[in-house]
């Protein structure tokens, strides 16, 4: 069958912040209370989004979540009216607010988990929302994704939105960032890797920074997106790149079709796992970075593996970096040698995605990959589709509503509440959405 990939890039929403949020997460800790620029946020994806278009790639957007998040700020004692809610929590617990204000969903690699049809026992494309249960600020993130997802691939005949797994430590689920899907052709049965890094019935654990994916959520999520057991594997991601900064298996690894590019610390018992993935895999290509060229924090530092590795129709591939790996010059050196190595790797795409980079977002962390059919692809909402007339219209929508400056003490301001609701109000009409959002119901 023949299939594309196609990616779907989360838009940082008009809260997007340093606050600081993500323990083990190094840019974000290191970031915090920098103050942000939620308009220049959303241009840097648009035109990572508009260029790969161009470039002949299939490209979707997915809004971003209304965000200072009330219901949450409710549940949690703070009562009155919106605008009371946002000024009592603003007075005494100015850390909730800013949890309740991340614009955090703009990461989706972490809204879903994406099983392709050729993968699922029922032909159906299967989305899985992940919980992410380990962060607070995210864990909120997942009865919205699941509304827009539903309002994306609407065509229940063709696409199954699972809810996220249960939410407790237990079934930490971090979505398509700690998930790989290796093979030929996008349409033919491809193996997936879902990587975890806790498995609470044994093993040693990170020593100092959290491990969020768990074994017993990835099996659960195999499980909902009804993958072909005979095409599945589960590795476990080292404990010690973890407690250096690696908090998403996409942070030291990316795949595509034949290709696993990735540090040569990333998994437990590596040279195992890639025996096996050979013995899986025709024409199985790994491509392992080793420490003496590259190390874990020079990867951590400029998110290599944060990148996106794409098919080009002559069957060579492109990797799509953010700027940072081009002033790291062991980084940069290393990657010119690739080009000229072999391997499908002929092209380097860099992109100024500073803003995202800044909370510990990359290129892949932006994405989410989903193979679709041509039948598939038909049956997606079109009105999320990037094109030219979308690219302009966005743009506009985000110099008539985004701030161009942005820190934790403006978050009080009831205007940024009331400024964000009618500019997602426009956004769902633009993109044929219906009504996603608590505020419009
Ligand atoms: N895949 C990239 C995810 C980055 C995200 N950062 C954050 O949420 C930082 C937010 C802040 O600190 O303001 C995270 O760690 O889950």
């Amino acid at each position: 069958m023949n299939a594309w990939e196609v990616n779907f890039d989360g838009l940082p929403g008009l809260t997007h912040h340093y606050a600081g949020l993500s323990f083990g997460n190094e840019a974000s800790t290191r970031n915090q209370f920098q103050v942000s620029n939620p308009q220049r946020a959303a241009k840097q994806g648009l035109l990572k989004m508009k260029a790969l278009a161009d470039a002949g790639f299939k490209q979707g957007i997915i809004p971003p979540q209304a965000r200072p998040n009330v219901s949450v700020l409710r549940q949690l004692g703070f009562d009155g009216s919106d605008e009371q809610v946002v000024a009592k929590v603003a007075a005494q617990a100015p850390q909730l607010l800013s949890a309740a204000s991340s614009a955090s969903s703009m990461w989706v690699a972490n809204a879903a988990t994406v099983a392709p049809s050729a993968d699922t026992l029922d032909g159906r494309v299967h989305l899985t929302v992940a919980n992410l249960n380990n962060k607070f600020h995210r864990a909120t993130e997942a009865p919205t994704t699941e509304a827009l997802l539903r309002a994306i691939f609407p065509d229940e005949s063709r696409f199954a939105v699972h809810r996220a797994l249960p939410q407790v430590a237990m079934f930490g689920d971090e979505g398509a960032a700690n998930h790989n899907r290796l093979g030929g052709d996008y349409g033919q049965p491809g193996l997936q890797l879902f990587v975890y890094g806790r498995d609470e019935r044994q093993e040693t654990q990170p020593q100092r920074y959290p491990a969020r994916q768990t074994l017993a959520a990835s099996e659960a999520v195999a499980r909902l997106n009804q993958v072909n057991p005979s095409q599945l594997l589960f590795a476990r991601q080292n404990p010690a790149v973890i407690d250096q900064g690696v908090f998403h298996n996409d942070v030291i690894a990316v795949s595509n079709r034949q290709v696993l590019f990735c540090h040569q610390q990333a998994f437990v018992n590596q040279p195992a796992l890639m025996t096996e993935l050979a013995r899986r895999i025709p024409g199985f290509m790994p491509i392992e970075v080793p420490t003496a060229r590259v190390t874990v924090a020079d990867a951590v530092a400029t998110y290599l593996f944060n990148s996106q590795l794409l098919s080009t129709p002559d069957g060579s591939m492109l990797l799509v970096l953010p700027a940072e790996c081009e002033t790291n010059p062991r980084v940069w050196r290393y990657l010119n040698e690739l080009l000229e190595r072999d391997n499908p790797i002929n092209e380097l795409k860099v992109f100024d995605l500073r803003e995202s980079m800044a909370n510990g977002g990359g290129p892949a962390c932006l994405r989410l990959r989903v193979v679709l059919t041509d039948a598939e692809y038909r049956a997606v909402n079109p009105s999320v589709l990037m094109n030219d007339t979308l690219f302009a219209t966005l743009n506009d929508w985000v110099d008539r509503y985004y701030r161009d400056r942005l820190t934790q003490s403006d978050l009080a301001d009831p205007q940024l509440l009331r400024e964000g609701r009618e500019a997602l109000d426009r956004l769902t009409q633009i993109l044929q959405l219906g009504s996603v959002y608590d505020f419009q119901h």
